[in-house]
């Protein structure tokens, strides 16, 4: 047997819908594979029951299938689905380092980041990899068509997760089909200043490149309580505040000294709004690991 821990992540980051994604510290996924003669999956842990287990319908079953590796796969969910914290992804990256691994393909992180993300697109409809590429690559992850781009970065990060669903699917239905050159330029600009920061690790520059006016206000709205929680978040000294993949979870970005202030009142933000919640406290974080052969 073969076990693969893959991350949570936080895609866009406001700035880069599609583009942009972080690893976080935790949750994660814990994916078992041993060989077998087709595919079979169980799935256990955080909203389990939620989760199919027929392999056309798992992204770590779609995975075995794209990679014509065929195991029993026991999945340990520590990424609740439809959270914005990527946990379709998560599967889909701890099968592809698993299954690569136990048939010794010997494929490279840019090779699982493209299988990976075929196991997105059989649940999201559309095979983004800006989840499953720091999944698996580790940090704060770049993706374009032609590649992905990784960069370690040190930035502390609150990732709070209320208890409402919000699926992936419908949330890019509320993404506008298109938008001015101002707020291109907007974008762009914030994008720009985000990456910056990231290789300065500098928390100001994250938080201000977060900044965003055209797909996180649409899904902003399918956010119970979302303003109260980013005000409350700043108040606390957050450097900025965003959506975290297409929701409900928040992401902000602070400095060491203020991340445990900020996580509270998030959580406190939420539940004044009626709204249970939970904050994970992280900076950006590794990517999938061997944890047993
Ligand atoms: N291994 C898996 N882990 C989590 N969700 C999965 C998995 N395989 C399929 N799904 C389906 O994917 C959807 C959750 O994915 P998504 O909406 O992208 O959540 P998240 O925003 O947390 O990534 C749910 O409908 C779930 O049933
Ligand atoms: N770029 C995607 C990211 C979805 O992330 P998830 O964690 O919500 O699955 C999008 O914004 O739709």
């Amino acid at each position: 047997m073969l076990t693969v821990r893959a991350p949570a992540t936080s895609a866009n980051l406001g700035s880069g819908f599609d583009v942009f994604g972080v690893a976080l510290d935790r949750p994660a996924d814990v994916v078992s594979v041993e060989r077998a003669d087709e595919t079979t999956i169980e799935v256990s842990g955080a909203g389990a029951q939620y989760i199919p287990e027929d392999p056309a319908k798992n992204t770590a079953g779609v995975v075995a299938a794209e990679l014509d590796a065929p195991a029993r796969i026991r999945i340990d969910k520590g990424v609740r689905p439809s959270s914005g914290l990527g946990s379709s992804a998560a599967s889909a990256a701890a099968a592809a380092v698993a299954l690569d691994a136990l048939y010794e393909r010997g494929l490279t992180g840019e090779e699982l980041v493209r299988v990976a993300a075929e196991g997105e697109a059989a649940v999201s409809g559309e095979a983004h990899a800006d989840n499953v590429a720091p999944s698996i690559l580790g940090g704060f992850t770049v993706v374009r068509d032609d590649g992905v781009l990784s960069i370690d970065a040190e930035v502390p990060l609150v990732a709070c997760l209320p208890e409402i669903v919000v699926s992936t699917r419908d949330a890019r239905g509320v993404v506008p089909d298109s938008t001015s050159m101002d707020d291109v330029v907007h974008t762009v600009g914030s994008a720009a200043t985000l990456t910056a920061g990231m290789q300065r690790d500098d928390p100001t520059l994250v938080g201000r490149g977060m900044d965003e006016h055209v797909v996180t206000p649409a899904r902003a709205a399918l956010i119970d309580g979302y303003d109260d929680v980013v005000a409350a978040a700043e108040a606390a000294g957050a450097t900025g505040v965003t959506v975290s993949g297409a929701g409900p979870a928040i992401l902000a970005a602070c400095y060491p000294a203020r991340q445990r202030a900020v996580a509270s009142a998030m959580v406190e933000a939420f539940e004044n709004a009626g709204v249970d919640a939970r904050a994970y406290r992280s900076s950006v974080g590794s990517g999938a690991v061997i944890v047993e052969k």
